[in-house]
């Protein structure tokens, strides 16, 4: 066991103790002053890391490789039941696969109270609630995003790595897209799938230079409730058709690394988008999905709430805020019109959308039939926001900003609703919406990523 000094070029095996949880699913531990973020712990254990980079001088980084004293909150890693033959090597994304369910939405709720304390000065103690029905938080996207290896094996990425690890069956899906026989598919040409469930339909995207050969055998694997749609091979010249997702430096291959998004590309809360116009192998390029009885069209690839009970939890919370006697609603960040749709059709209010992909707001039109409704396509950051007495709010992660914060305070709104899914940038703008004068009714934590590092809020502010 190392007891130098460790630092990004040498790896170093500790043993720590393991204190509470911190951001991104890690835990905090101290090695002689130094602060280390260790991943795969659960606090309160005693473990051996391996320290892998991270600024010696302020922070470390470390994995744990062996637990001395587990936690009583410890199980045995979900992620191998995803393993195929041979495995099971681990992937990245599951940060609370070793953690007992209830237990990681406590951890998560001491992480949302941190993070509001320490960048809001906020006081709160605030609960992360389940999902209706979640069980084992094991069967709940409907939207997946998948890697494929050289040899056109599907699977995930390694923790902080571009390896990837063949996968059996899609990590942590809805029974519909966890059936897919993963561990059969050879799509070589192939770099990543994305699948999309919806009501009683799915979709398929394949990304890369696959060739008519693996998407055949694609074909003959999925049944005829799933679309199949192909990225348009690169010099085709159907690129990007320019309409912007609006989320510039934001970006993961999902939730956030959004810059470069199409209008007919994924616009998920960090997710990159695709780079090319999409061509329909077979089925269709369009999903419905019905939420409390409405039905909502919206793109293979276009943002939808991921977590199957999501869209229709958000939606009630939300209308649940909006004032029986509400004339306007403005909802930005509107998507394809889920939460304003809902909370204007339940008080009878005008609507007002604004967002930034061009396809989304094509959805959100037809979604909105029967509502006096307006759609606008456009930053919210740099557009006037109409007179409204209600403001819906669901940015992106990297959150609304300091335009939009002093947008809304110098609106008319007496009422937002503020759905987040980054605490950071939540408390952020809760710290410039109280300074401006509005107060917390109340905030809400969702666990609407089970067994990630990442949840939902809905904040209510009134002035
Ligand atoms: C988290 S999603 C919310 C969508 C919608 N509220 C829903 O529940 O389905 C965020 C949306 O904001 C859009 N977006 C991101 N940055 C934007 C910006 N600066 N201006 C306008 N829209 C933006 C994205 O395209 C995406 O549709």
């Amino acid at each position: 066991m190392s007891e130098t000094p460790t630092t990004d070029s040498a790896p170093a095996e500790l043993e720590l103790l393991i204190d509470g949880p911190a951001a991104g699913g890690t835990c905090v531990a101290r090695h002689r002053g130094q602060v280390v973020f260790v991943a795969g712990a659960v606090p309160g254990e005693r473990v051996r890391a391996r320290t892998v980079g991270g600024k010696a001088a302020t922070f470390l980084r470390a994995e744990v490789v062996e637990v001395l004293e587990p936690s009583g909150h410890r199980v045995p890693d979900r992620r191998r039941g995803y393993a195929i033959a041979g495995g099971p090597r681990l992937f990245g994304g599951m940060e609370f696969a070793h953690v007992e369910l209830a237990h990681s939405r406590e951890l998560k709720a001491q992480v949302l109270a941190d993070q509001l304390a320490r960048i809001a000065h906020l006081d709160l103690a605030p609960t992360v609630e389940a999902a209706p029905g979640e069980t084992t938080g094991l069967d709940w996207r409907t939207r997946v995003q998948l890697a494929v290896d050289a040899a056109g094996r599907p699977g995930m990425l390694a923790a902080r790595s571009h390896e990837v690890v063949p996968v059996a069956s899609a990590p942590l899906a809805c029974p519909e897209i966890a059936e897919v026989a993963l561990a059969d598919l050879r799509l070589p040409g192939a770099e990543r799938l994305e699948f999309a469930w919806a009501d009683d339909r799915g979709a398929v995207i394949v990304r890369g230079a696959p060739g008519s050969g693996p998407l055949s055998e694609l074909s003959l694997a999925l049944g005829p409730q799933w679309s199949i749609l192909a990225e348009e091979p690169a010099g085709s010249g159907r690129g990007s058709n320019g309409a912007d997702g609006g989320r510039p430096g934001v970006g993961r291959s999902g939730r956030r690394s959004r810059g470069r998004t199409s209008a007919r590309s994924a616009s998920r809360r960090g997710g990159a988008a695709g780079h090319r116009q999409l061509r329909v192998v077979r089925g269709s390029h369009s999903l419905t999905q019905t939420v409390l009885g409405r039905r909502f069209e919206v793109a293979a690839d276009g943002f939808w709430q991921v977590h199957r009970q999501a869209p229709s939890l958000l939606s009630s919370v939300v209308t649940a805020a909006v004032p029986a006697d509400t004339t306007t609603i403005t909802d930005l960040y509107c998507g394809v019109g889920l939460l304003g749709i809902g909370a204007a059709a339940e008080v009878g209010a005008r609507l007002h959308g604004i967002e930034g992909a061009r396809a989304a707001i094509a959805a959100a039109r037809i979604n909105a039939d029967g509502l006096d409704a307006h759609f606008a396509v456009g930053r919210v950051d740099a557009a006037d926001l109409p007179e409204s007495d209600v403001v819906i709010l669901d940015p992106p992660r990297a959150g609304a900003g300091p335009a939009v914060t002093s947008s809304l305070l110098d609106s008319g709104a007496s009422t937002l609703v503020y759905v987040s899914c980054d605490a950071a940038t939540l408390a952020r703008d809760l710290k410039a919406l109280r300074a401006g004068g509005f107060e917390i009714e109340s905030l809400r934590g969702f666990d609407l990523f089970p067994l990630t590092a990442h949840l939902e809020t809905v904040t209510v502010l009134r002035r």
